[in-house]
């Protein structure tokens, strides 16, 4: 069985790195990014007490009775932030099997775009705000790192990006799964997988999984399905479209998918999306054809404005999309 490579994202995490160690680094994220573009990340510096608390408070939220979770209901907010139950995320018009809390970027309400707005929090956990506030801060932090990595492994200078990320538009979800089994019991309709096969919108995913097997399955390019089985210590992380789009596919923002089946437990997952500016224009970059070695360099793609492409992923996800079309959200 393939499993996925480790990067060790050290030499940019720590301060005074030599400019040698960083290029050996940049190489291996060159090869990794190129080839599969999922991998662990370790070296990364993010304490266990904050990797495993996160599931400590995603438990006790999601162990309250629905009543109490849909205090903060997605439903209520027009910004699609918020609680949505079982069932009201849909992925290729099949209903996920998973419960989450979808947290962004917190900006006041705009009437530019319907995203942009405040959090809602649940009252408890009692500290659940400020644990999160702070994992956003410290994974905001590694995320920039990971993306000097990335200029690099592409020839461009280390900071080349940093214009693009300075006001990153952080989105993260903190889900719990519920054994797929439970909603053929129950009986429910059109639902397909825990979370159904997609990529991600923006540019990193570091996914803090727990420790449950055979969960999380990612497509490789021949499309063979590889489990991203937890490898404890580290981040699963996945590149997103606008790497894709920004590298002309040299790198990938690859297929992925939530089976969770092999066991009567919850599962909790807490993946967390490193985004470019919400205004930010990727167009592709002016890559070095000898990056592309052996591989066909396509067209380059139509430059896309960020904010947009997310907007229009977002709004096609909830089982209650039409009414958010018919209120003139899209
Ligand atoms: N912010 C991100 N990347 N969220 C990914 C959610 C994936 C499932 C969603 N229903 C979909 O179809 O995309
Ligand atoms: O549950 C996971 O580990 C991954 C979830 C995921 O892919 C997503 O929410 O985008
Ligand atoms: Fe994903």
């Amino acid at each position: 069985m393939k499993e996925l490579p480790v990067v060790d994202i050290s030499a940019f995490v720590k301060p005074d790195s030599s400019f040698e160690d960083k290029e050996k680094t940049a190489k291996h994220v060159h090869k990794v990014c190129s080839e599969i573009g999922f991998f662990y990340l370790v070296g990364h510096g993010i304490s266990d007490e904050v990797v495993n608390g996160a599931h400590t408070q995603a438990r006790e939220f999601f162990a309250q009775p629905k009543e109490v979770k849909d205090e903060i209901s997605i439903r209520k907010s027009p910004h699609f932030r918020g609680y949505q139950c079982l069932g009201e995320n849909v992925t290729k018009s099949k209903r996920d099997w998973h419960e989450a809390i979808d947290l962004y970027k917190d900006v006041p309400p705009n009437d530019s775009n319907p995203i942009h707005g405040h959090n809602q929090w649940p009252e408890k956990p009692e500290n659940f705000r400020s644990f999160f506030e702070n994992y956003d801060q410290q994974m905001d932090k590694l995320g920039r790192s990971v993306m000097r990595a990335i200029a690099m492994s592409l020839g461009l200078e280390e900071h080349y990006f940093d214009k693009y990320i300075n006001d990153s538009y952080m989105c993260m979800r903190i889900i719990n799964y519920p054994p797929l089994s439970d909603a053929a019991e129950q009986k429910e309709e059109n639902v397909g997988d825990s979370c159904g096969v997609h990529c991600d919108y923006g540019l990193l995913t570091f996914v803090n999984q727990d420790s449950t097997k055979n969960a999380l399955w990612v497509q490789d390019q021949s499309g063979e399905w590889i489990s991203a089985n937890p490898l404890p210590g580290s981040f699963t992380v996945n590149l997103g479209d606008m790497l894709k789009l920004w590298t002309s596919n040299l790198y990938q923002s690859t297929p992925h998918k939530v089976i969770h089946t092999n066991s009567k437990a919850q599962r909790t997952s807490i993946p967390y999306f490193f985004e470019p500016n919400f205004d930010a224009i990727i167009s592709p970059l002016p890559l070095s054809d000898s990056l592309f070695e052996g591989k066909k360099k396509p067209e380059p793609f139509q430059p896309k404005k960020y904010g947009d492409h997310l907007t229009s992923k977002v709004l096609g996800n909830f089982t209650f999309g039409d009414t958010l079309v018919k209120k003139g959200y899209n």
